[in-house]
């Protein structure tokens, strides 16, 4: 899915995040974003998913302008996993089935198999589906919220730091299998190295 951000600007009060940006990236891209706390990598993926509107520009997901009219059908074309999980109660089977129970994710294959998969391939306990979503710790949680973008399948995934509390070898393998995703357009924000995509962005230069 292309993404294409044409002359944005973004300002909260004084503070200017993004003067005049623009990016393009072409279907399929896997793009590293890169820079210092509050160079604007979140506010970036926000404004993708219509969280954030521009002061000035445009933005293009799939060749159709985000706005008011499209951001909730152009939404069902993204799969996202923030910073952190929300509070949530319940346990971590209860908080997929609250994701498929949407309107718009109930043709997506939230199977057992398809779950447990994905389970396995992050090192997760098939046990831990029954475990409360706030008992798991933030490495857990963060395999838990990536498994529920990936059920999702959409065509457009947004990482928000989504491996910064995993460690090393999980890390790796979500690295591995992320990359692996050539079929998706993926936006990677993370501080961690290891991280393997076709593009970078560092926002360092946009703000120094
Ligand atoms: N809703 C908001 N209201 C006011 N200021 C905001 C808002 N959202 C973001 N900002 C400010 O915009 C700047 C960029 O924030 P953003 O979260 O995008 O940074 P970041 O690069 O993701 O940082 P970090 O690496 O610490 O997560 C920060 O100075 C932040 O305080």
């Amino acid at each position: 899915m292309e993404v294409r951000l044409e002359h944005i600007t973004v300002r909260f009060g004084q503070k200017t995040v993004f003067d005049d940006f623009s990016l393009h990236l072409a279907t399929h891209t896997h793009l590293l974003v890169q820079g210092p706390s509050g160079s604007g990598k979140s506010t970036l993926l926000r404004l993708l998913l219509g969280f954030c509107v521009p002061d000035e520009g445009r933005i293009h997901i799939g060749g159709k302008p985000l706005n008011a009219q499209t951001v909730w059908s152009l939404r069902q074309s993204v799969a996202y996993v923030p910073q952190q999980l929300p509070r949530v109660e319940g346990t971590a089977r209860q908080l997929l089935e609250q994701v498929h129970q949407f309107e718009a994710n109930q043709r997506a294959d939230f199977s057992e198999q398809t779950i447990l998969s994905h389970f396995g391939r992050f090192g997760l306990q098939p046990g831990q589906l029954e475990q409360p979503v706030r008992e798991l710790s933030g490495g857990e949680q963060q395999r838990l919220a990536l498994t529920g973008a990936l059920l999702l399948n959409r065509p457009l995934l947004l990482l928000d730091e989504a491996t910064s509390a995993v460690d090393a070898e999980r890390k790796a393998q979500m690295m591995d299998y992320i990359s692996s995703l050539k079929d998706k357009t993926v936006i990677i924000v993370a501080h961690d190295p290891g991280w393997r995509a076709g593009q970078t962005l560092d926002l360092t230069s946009t703000h120094s």
